[in-house]
């Protein structure tokens, strides 16, 4: 089977195929200057168009080669004898600028231009300009109000004239160029109003009159800013394009050059106005009955390419008011990049994907002789620009005229065609059936759709899949559905279905399609984001990957594909609620290491959102972590989980997203199956949700099994320490875990640890508190429940299936303190009971012992428990300094020595420390690098 490959961007240019440009290495230059000057793209078309000695046959290729030099030879020297007659300075002496309407909407950018053109070094040089910005539509405008039969249309011309008059007078104060030019202006008017009062009378203009009315704009500025140059002390002279540039129409409502004609033409005139500076308008020509005409749309850029072929310039610079062109649109990627180069094709590609690149049949005639083109900014001329150019032909490694760098980059731009709609038309009766592809194109071009992408499902032929825009859907819809009735209802079509609200996505670069890899990591890069791609097209051209995305998904998507190509960054979009202490200091935390993950470790967290239990402050682009508090006492809105939310969710700019919850609150943790289902991933410290009733544990961690969404909670047991991650391990690799047992709480394991003669129970439970160890309520600590939350955490991760009520907890809160009714009246009363626990150590110490409050998981026994025991004086469990966790696990391959893990298990920045680690697992989860 044969894959037929036409290079969309170059059938869309004129609904033809072109034949392939010669490559640069492989046709000696002086046949390229035949090729150029026949207006030939190849040797065939070459030989069809020259006279009877080129005709010939390219059958053998062994010989093909003297053949064909053999008979062009003729063609070549006709050639050289043509040119030799010529009068016109070539050999790569030109530089073609382009100067848009925004460049000399005043005289001040007019002066500005002017100093440009007088500073560039080139020996010659032919700048094209378009009109002063506005011009153009106040011209289409005034026609209009002829047309229509106003009287106004009169001051409208009167108001352009003024615009102009004012802007000549004020760059060239005085002097016989000002008198040259406002004749010339008051004479034009004058023709104007004469020809706007035939149009009046008519109620009518034709489009060869409408054609030589707007084309005005550009003679006007075309010698403003000639006077301007002169002035600046460079010779010049100005050039009405319309005595040069011919063209043809075509059916698409655009023109053609003849570059046969204009070049006779151009001879002509140069012969007439000899200089190494010419002013020329842009937009305007003749046709080849020497009508005025424009070249539509982008028509400026267009002059600047067919004058820089016939020129044979050595570069066209565009000049307009961004730096060059973007990665993506600087709009919604706030990282875009300014691209250095790109190859002709691949702007071609991002121009059709509506980037504001250079249109592509504008190219063709740069290309037929390689003239790189480059975009500029007339308001930044430090920047470099992008250069646009043929993209390195040879395997070697040699490139001509991109640099290394450049090569190097596979993907050079991502863009977006937004408000699209699928139509999949799908059936068995498809398979085998020649003809139905080309009849569902056939009906959605009666309605006169237009088809963005399409995609077929080509193994089975069972489907095709194409977008067009959302507005057109439906009309196409009912087109097929009446033109596929009778499939229908057999069966042989089993629907025609319409997606609504998807934008297609892609993804440019020349070569890339066909480099390992690319591919699954776009993909990849997608589903990190939890972005369903609905179809996807790769176009034979291998200059860019297509897919179509929900509508709703469309900035985040364009964000995760570039960061992830372009910046190979990680971005993650940060929430955090309940910024007490450890929240707190996790921000403080992110303050300090942001700027060091960013630049050596690729990862960019974006605080976006904080919200306390009052208040709460959310920001789209990220939140200054030095001034946070402030803001949130200051300027904080009243707090609202739901809006928070939202807010974190419609973040469009950061592709992924993740909430970290560090409040000890079960309202909260009761959010976390909707986040995940909406593809938020969480962290957290809270053992809320982990801990509360086993059915939702259960859907929860199934969920997050099923999805690309991660849950990460390493700090709810031991803080910091790598209790759950040990513990995954030993489940992953094969190991059977048998019984988990330690000290599980840090505030305990400080009052035991300090329980010694001079301190009373009360005070080590305050100074407990103030280090940071115990819950927000310390009764949690000290009735057991936090320890049986972190027991029951550990059991359902070994896989028993318990309730928090199935555990046993010894608690040690004094029976008349069961009912207070806060926190504070509890630590209040609590010395009155300080004998209760001094009587309990006495004893032990009696006995050699230490009192130590543990927790336990026996797998193999299916129970846990939490209780105070004493432990010999010389046990590792006694041997614990301040608010130590120690940890032993049993398992089949620990069975004997139980693995042991020991360090602080409470306190704000271990446990902090932990929160912001799982943050960085997450980030590499996501694909930064490890
Ligand atoms: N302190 C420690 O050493 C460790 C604490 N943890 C856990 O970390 C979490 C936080 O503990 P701390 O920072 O010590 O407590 P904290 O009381 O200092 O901070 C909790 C914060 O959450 C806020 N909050 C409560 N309900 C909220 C709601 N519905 N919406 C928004 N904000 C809300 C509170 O206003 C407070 O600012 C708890 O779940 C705790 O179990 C885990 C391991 C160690
Ligand atoms: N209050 C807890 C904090 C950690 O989970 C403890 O004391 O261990
Ligand atoms: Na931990």
């Amino acid at each position: 089977m044969a894959l037929v490959s036409i290079s969309s961007a170059t059938a869309r240019l004129q609904g033809q195929v072109l034949q392939p440009q010669p490559k640069a290495l492989e046709t000696p230059l002086a046949l390229q200057l035949v090729f150029a000057r026949r207006g030939c793209s190849s040797l065939q078309q070459l030989c069809r168009n020259s006279n009877g000695n080129a005709h010939g046959s390219f059958k053998k290729v062994g010989r093909t080669n003297v053949f064909i030099h053999a008979t062009l030879a003729g063609v070549i020297q006709q050639e050289e004898n043509k040119s030799s007659k010529a009068t016109l300075p070539c050999g790569e002496t030109w530089s073609i600028h382009k100067f848009g309407g925004t460049c000399v909407g005043t005289y001040e950018r007019i002066q500005n231009v002017a100093k440009i053109v007088v500073d560039d070094p080139s020996l010659r040089k032919v700048v094209v300009v378009s009109a002063m910005s506005k011009v153009t539509d106040m011209l289409y405008s005034m026609l209009e109000k002829a047309q229509s039969r106003r009287n106004d249309h009169v001051d409208a011309l009167d108001l352009i004239f003024q615009k102009h008059k004012e802007t000549a007078t004020a760059l060239l104060g005085e002097g016989d160029d000002l008198s040259k030019l406002l004749s010339n202006l008051e004479e034009d008017t004058h023709n104007l109003r004469a020809m706007l009062r035939a149009i009046y009378i008519a109620g009518h203009v034709t489009e060869s009159f409408s054609d030589f009315v707007v084309g005005h704009g550009e003679l006007w500025s075309a010698q403003m800013l000639a006077a301007a140059v002169r002035k600046r002390g460079l010779s010049c002279v100005w050039m009405d394009t319309r005595e040069v540039l011919v063209v043809n129409p075509t059916s698409l409502n655009q023109v053609d050059p003849d570059f046969e004609a204009s070049e006779n033409k151009l001879l002509k005139w140069y012969t007439d106005h000899p200089a190494d500076t010419i002013i020329a308008t842009g937009f305007i020509a003749s046709t080849s009955e020497n009508v005025p005409t424009t070249l539509k749309r982008d028509g400026s850029d267009f002059s600047a390419a067919i004058l820089g072929a016939l020129f044979r310039a050595k570069n066209v610079t565009i000049w307009t008011d961004v730096d060059g062109v973007y990665s993506a649109d600087p709009r919604k990627v706030q990282e875009a990049v300014v691209l250095e180069s790109l190859s002709y094709q691949e702007a071609w590609e991002l121009s059709y994907f509506g980037a504001n690149v250079l249109h592509p049949r504008t190219t063709i005639p740069v290309m037929k002789y390689d003239i790189p083109v480059t975009i500029r900014n007339v308001f930044n001329i430090s920047a470099p620009g992008t250069k646009i150019c043929r993209f390195p032909a040879t395997e070697s490694g040699q490139n001509d005229s991109l640099s290394f760098r450049a090569a190097d980059l596979l993907v050079k731009g991502f863009a977006t065609i937004d408000n699209l709609a699928l139509v999949n038309v799908e059936g068995t009766g498809m398979a085998g059936v020649p003809g139905t592809a080309s009849d569902i194109f056939a009906t959605v071009k009666e309605v006169g759709a237009n088809v963005v992408m399409i995609s077929q499902v080509a193994s089975s032929e069972h489907s095709v899949c194409f977008a067009v825009p959302e507005k057109e859907v439906m009309q196409v819809a009912n087109a097929l559905e009446k033109k596929f009735r009778v499939a229908l209802e057999v069966g042989r079509l089993s629907r025609i279905e319409v997606v609504h609200d998807c934008c297609v996505l892609a993804a440019v670069g020349q070569r890339m399609a066909s480099t390992p890899g690319v591919s699954a990591t776009l993909f990849g890069a997608l589903a990190k984001a939890n972005i369903n791609v609905r179809a996807i097209a790769q176009g034979c051209s291998e200059y860019n990957i297509t897919v179509v995305v929900n509508q709703e998904d469309s900035v985040r998507a364009l964000n995760a594909v570039h960061s992830r190509f372009y910046l190979s960054r990680t971005s993650l979009a940060v929430g955090i609620i309940g910024p007490g202490l450890i929240g707190g200091t996790l921000l403080e935390q992110l303050r300090e290491q942001a700027a060091t993950l960013k630049e050596d470790f690729k990862i960019d967290l974006r605080v976006l959102g904080i919200m306390g239990s009052r208040s709460m402050i959310l920001n789209n682009l990220g939140l200054d972590l030095s001034q946070w508090r402030q803001q949130l006492a200051e300027k904080g809105e009243n707090a609202d989980l739901e809006r928070f939310t939202t807010h974190m969710h419609s973040n469009h700019s950061i592709p992924n997203t993740v909430i970290v919850d560090c409040t000890a609150n079960a309202e909260v943790a009761g959010k976390y199956y909707q986040w995940l289902k909406r593809g938020i991933h969480i962290v957290t410290p809270n053992k809320r949700a982990n801990s509360g009733p086993l059915n939702r544990y259960l859907q929860l961690r199934e969920l997050q099994r099923q999805s690309y969404t991660h849950y990460f909670y390493e700090a709810t047991v031991g803080a910091g320490l790598p209790i759950i991650s040990t513990l995954r391990g030993f489940l992953e690799t094969g190991d059977k875990i048998q019984r988990i047992e330690g000290i599980f709480s840090g505030t305990l394991s400080y009052i035991f640890n300090n329980l010694s003669e001079g301190k009373t129970f009360s005070q080590i439970v305050s100074e407990a508190k103030a280090a940071g160890y115990t819950e927000p309520d310390p009764r949690d600590d000290l009735s057991g429940l936090d320890v049986a939350r972190k027991v029951i955490i550990l059991a359902r991760e070994s896989g028993l299936r318990l309730e928090l009520d199935d555990i046993r907890v010894q608690s040690l809160v004094p029976e008349p303190l069961q009912a207070c009714s806060s926190a504070d009246e509890f630590m209040e009363k609590l010395s009155d009971y300080d004998h209760e626990i001094s009587t309990k150590r006495d004893e032990a110490n009696l006995a050699g012992e230490v009192l130590r409050y543990v927790g336990l998981v026996d797998v193999l026994g299916n129970t846990g428990s939490v209780e105070l025991r004493r432990y010999p004086s010389t046990h590792p469990f006694a041997q614990l300094s301040g608010s130590d966790n120690i940890i032993s696990f049993t398992t089949a391959r620990y069975q004997k020595q139980p693995l042991i893990v020991r360090g602080p298990g409470a306190g704000a920045d271990v446990t902090a420390g932990g929160v912001f680690s799982d943050m960085l697992r997450l980030a590499s989860y996501l694909g930064a690098p490890s």
